[in-house]
Order: structure tokens, then sequence, then C-alpha cells
């Protein structure tokens, strides 16, 4: 089994156990199926911005642990005075040290888009992710069907939230589009065996249909990489351990920010 079969078997139980503890009735009751969610696709589109999506990643299964040591308050809201356009917090504890208590701390100290990170494969998902405060939400094509895809993404429209859909290659991109996605991901990491190839994003730039916004994910570490990619049409760039390896990931968040100002 590769890592992603792996995390996909554990989040089938995972899943199943949550829904008998709390049940979708119960996460109804949650305040924040009364508010507006904010929108992460007009964040990113901002034209007085790079929108760069901060990501709250304490380890992964292709680098161990990263940074256990930081608090999510302090980071997150950092990331956003850095001038971050959005926030993505994983919310998965098995393979990732997250838990929904990120993104819930995360909603109550930031006004912007949140992504919840996570492995979403049942519906029951995205209710939870709507009942912690979520904006938006990831579906991965490696790990659904393109009706999964579909039907999934329009619960979450259902729910006013928005989709970040992931893909690493043409066939996974032509097979799961549907109108319901707002943002395509190009994940540059091969969820499989870990490897990164930033050129996948610039080859599969021209055939990303334009009416989603375009979003390079994993692997980035050097403005200049980010400048070049906005030259693509990318208008999103998902970044975690490059902030995250830093005792103060915030401050490397300022710092980034700060040189692509200089480039862009
Ligand atoms: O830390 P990086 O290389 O900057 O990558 C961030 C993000 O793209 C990565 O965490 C990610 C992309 N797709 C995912 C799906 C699940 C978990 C994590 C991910």
């Amino acid at each position: 089994m590769n890592i992603l079969d792996q995390i996909v078997a554990h989040k089938q139980k995972e899943v199943a156990e949550r829904k008998s503890l709390y049940p979708v009735k119960l996460l109804e009751k949650s305040i924040y199926f009364e508010s507006q969610p904010v929108s992460l696709k007009k964040y990113l589109l901002r034209p007085d911005k790079v929108g760069i999506i901060a990501e709250f990643k304490r380890k992964s299964p292709s680098k161990g642990m990263i940074n256990p040591y930081v608090a999510v308050e302090r980071t997150s809201v950092g990331y956003m005075q850095a001038g971050a356009s959005a926030l993505s917090i994983l919310t998965d504890t098995a393979f990732f040290g997250g838990k929904n208590e990120d993104l819930i701390t995360a909603r109550k100290f930031n006004f912007c888009p949140i992504l919840r990170k996570d492995f979403t494969i049942d519906e029951y998902q995205i209710i939870e992710a709507k009942s912690i405060g979520a904006d938006a939400i990831l579906l991965i094509a490696a790990i659904l069907s393109p009706e999964q895809i579909r039907s999934l993404a329009a619960v979450a429209k259902s729910l006013k939230m928005e989709v970040l859909l992931e893909v690493h290659d043409q066939q996974e991109l032509e097979r799961s589009l549907t109108p319901d996605v707002d943002a395509l991901g190009v994940n540059n990491r091969n969820l499989k065996d870990f490897t990164v190839d930033i050129n996948l994003s610039k080859t599969l730039a021209p055939i990303i249909p334009d009416d989603f916004v375009k979003v390079s994910e994993s692997g980035i570490s050097e403005a200049e990489t980010v400048a070049d990619l906005a030259t693509y049409g990318y208008k999103g760039f998902l970044m975690g351990e490059t902030f995250m390896k830093n005792s103060r990931p915030e401050k490397a968040c300022a710092a980034f920010i700060d040189r692509l100002r200089v480039l862009i």
C-alpha cells in the first residue's frame, strides 16, 4: 500500500467513528452554519496581493516532524499580518499532526479565508468542515472518482463553501473538472512517492480552463519561483514547509512576501 492508500484507509475508519460520536444533527448546531463564508477565490484574485496561502502543518509523511512547537494563534495571525491571502490548516491528526481545534482556533483569530486541509472522502467531512468554520475544502482527485468529486463539490456549494480541487496530472485534471470547483490546484508533490517537480505547474497551466483560479501547491521555497509561476497564470501559491520549518513561521512568511514584492 502506498502512503496515500494508507491515509485513505485510516480516514475511512476515522470518519466512521466520528459519525457515531458526533452525528450530523449535532454538527449542524454549530454557529458557523449561520455565517457567510469568506471567498478564497476573491481573496486570491485581489489585484493588490500575490495570493500566498500559508499553511499550518506540524508534520508530514514526506518530511517527518517539521515543527511541533509553534502555536496556531500566533502563527496564523502572523501569516495574515505578513500579507498572506489565506490560511490552510491541516486537520488530519494521524499523518499530519493537525486537529479540528487548530482550525477552530485559527477561525477565532482571523477573518481571512480558511482552507480545511484534509483527505475528504465523505460528505460528512464537509459538514464537519462547515461546523468548525472553514470557508473552503480540498478535494484530491487522486483519491476520488469523478462522480465523488461532483457530488462532494455540490455538497460544499450547498453549504456555500468553496472547493479547491487538487490534481497531479493531465488525466486527473481532464476527468475531474466540474463547475462546482472554484480553484484548481496543481500539486507539485506526487503524493504516492513524494517527488517534487515545480515544472508540473508549468506543464498543466495551459490546459486549466480560465474559469478556475489556478493554484500551485507544494515544494515552493523561492520568491523567484512564485514570480515565474505567476507568468503562467497562477494566482494562488500554497506554501507550508518553507515557513513551518522555522521557529517563527510567520517571520519567514513576512520575509518571503517582502522578497516577492520586489519581484512582482
Ligand atoms: O509544505 P509544502 O511543500 O509547501 O506544501 C504545502 C501543501 O501544498 C502540502 O502540504 C499539500 C498539498 N496537498 C496536500 C494534500 C494533503 C496534505 C498536504 C498537502
